[in-house]
């Protein structure tokens, strides 16, 4: 037994410092592999969505794309690419429906070039329509029906998943657009306080806000609720079809030709600016056609006066404010809750003003008006001139479009000097295009869930930062522990 003893006491493998060591190296072995595990960069993976905004004046295609690891709901998804089809709207092939879907080609070949052949059978794609196809659908519903037929067959020659071609209402577009602000920037998983969203196109406007002074029972219609990461939001939202701004442009020129005329002198364009236009063109849209005068036939001198405040006057012919049943309204009837919060205005509300250099949060209202003002009374030569690589079109209409933009927002939605700064004008957020195509992709992917995801109780960088300091603490610890508990590791071992 004794003898036994001794061999074990003598036995090197079972002094207490070799057990230290051992389990210590192993301790620290494991730790440093886990965090270099969990730290080595992995392969990242992508999944797609394609979505085609169908849009009045023109159609533009969207890719998205998002880690595909994450898709339940932790990765963000990020606009990947975006291709603007040449040509209008499709909604101006009514009478060649054919050459609709034909415009749609270049596009989606750009995209199956965008998308990695082996992801193309399972990435979605969506088409869109807005208000020029709702308009459209107004006036001749079988020809907007031959152009969805003709728009579906291009599309189902792609190998994407299609999911469909269809008019969205106005409540979806400016619901979908407040969702893609508030999603871009991470307001909705934060439950922050969100962003209200003004969109202005072509032939629609929008206006998306939760206000919390809302009361939902006074206007069902302008209410849409969302469940969206365990936060509930209340919003308001409402699409005026016709007040987009190539729409209320015909609206403000119907006004001023009501009587027919030869010549009209226009305060919303530049003094010197002359054009003839055709009063068929010009009344061809349900938003003007009733008001079509008897004797406008033929075309008309569009001549320019430049002068903003009879510019405003002109506008402000194109709402009506006098009837409002609610408890208060924007204008046409259209209930209105109090403006709340920052608002982020997209699309021509961008174009327009990031052109007459009035995206600046901080300018005063009264300073807008002033320089839009001067802008306006700037003769057209001089305009020509000073802008020779803009559009002759978009350039003759940046007069009228900001006057339109300032009535709108003070006159329509009820902006004040002070509030007016609470407006930012944007054209993308984080690399995304703002607008309603993200949010309304999101939604048809259900890459929104209700509820709050479960979150790991650390990010990954603070959990290999805590391996990382927890194994450089227990190598000190084993070292103090090699001198102090066990003083004989100081003297040099004796191997016999
Ligand atoms: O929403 P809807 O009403 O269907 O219309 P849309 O989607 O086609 O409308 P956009 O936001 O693309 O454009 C809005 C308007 O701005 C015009 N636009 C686009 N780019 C512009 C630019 O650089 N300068 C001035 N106007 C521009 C365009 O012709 C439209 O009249
Ligand atoms: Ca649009």
């Amino acid at each position: 037994m004794s003898a036994q003893r001794e061999m074990k006491e003598k036995n090197p493998w079972h002094t207490p410092v070799t057990i230290i060591t051992v389990i210590g190296v192993i301790a620290i072995v494991a730790l440093v592999t886990v965090a270099v595990l969990q730290n080595r960069p992995v392969l990242q993976k992508y999944k797609y969505g394609i979505v085609l905004d169908a849009g009045s004046s023109h159609t533009a295609l969207y890719i998205y794309e998002w880690p595909a690891e994450k898709d339940n709901n932790t990765g963000r998804a990020e606009q990947k690419y975006v291709c603007k089809v040449k040509g209008k709207g499709i909604s101006s092939y009514a009478n060649t429906p054919v050459k609709a879907g034909e415009s749609l080609n270049e596009c989606m070949q750009e995209a199956k070039m965008q998308v990695p052949t082996k992801r193309h059978h399972e990435t979605p794609l969506y088409l869109g329509a807005t208000a020029g196809m709702r308009l459209l659908n107004m006036e001749n519903s079988s020809a907007s029906d031959k152009v969805f037929q003709a728009v579906e067959k291009a599309l189902q020659r792609f190998p994407f998943s299609y999911q469909g071609a269809r008019i969205l209402s106005g409540q979806e577009e400016g619901a979908f657009g407040w969702v893609t602000v508030n999603y871009l920037d991470d307001r909705l998983k934060q439950g922050l306080e969100t962003t209200g969203a003004l969109d202005l196109g072509g032939a629609s406007t929008q206006i998306s806000f939760v206000s919390k002074n809302y009361d939902i029972s006074e206007s069902p219609s302008n209410s849409v609720t969302f469940r969206l990461y365990g936060n509930d939001y209340n919003l308001y939202t409402h699409s005026f079809l016709c007040y987009g701004k190539d729409q209320v442009l015909r609206m403000a020129l119907a006004h001023q030709t009501k009587s027919g005329p030869g010549t009209i002198l226009d305060p919303c364009f530049h003094p010197g600016y002359l054009e003839l236009k055709d009063y068929s063109l010009l009344y061809d849209s349900p938003c003007v056609s009733d008001r079509k005068p008897q004797n406008a036939t033929g075309t008309f001198n569009h001549s320019g006066a430049g002068n903003f405040k009879q510019c405003q006057e002109v506008v402000k012919k194109v709402f009506n404010f006098t009837s409002c049943k609610y408890s208060r309204c924007s204008f046409n009837g259209v209930f209105q809750p109090p403006l709340q919060g920052p608002f982020g205005a997209f699309s021509a509300y961008y174009y327009v003003m990031d052109f007459l250099k009035l995206t600046d949060a901080t300018m005063p209202l009264k300073d807008v008006k002033e320089k839009l003002a001067n802008y306006c009374a700037t003769p057209w030569n001089e305009i020509v001139k000073q802008h020779p690589e803009v559009p002759i079109k978009y350039l003759a209409e940046y007069c009228f479009s900001g006057t339109y933009i300032i009535t709108l927002l003070t006159d329509g939605y009820n902006f004040t000097s002070e509030s007016y700064s609470n407006i930012n004008f944007i054209k993308k957020i984080k690399n995304s295009d703002a607008g309603w195509t993200l949010g309304y992709m999101l939604n048809l992917t259900n890459m929104i869930p209700a509820e709050a995801p479960d979150s790991p109780p650390l990010p990954h960088a603070g959990y290999v930062t805590i391996i990382t300091i927890s194994a450089l603490i227990l190598f000190v610890l084993f070292i103090l522990s090699l001198r102090f508990i066990c003083p004989s590791f100081q003297k040099t071992p004796h191997i016999v």
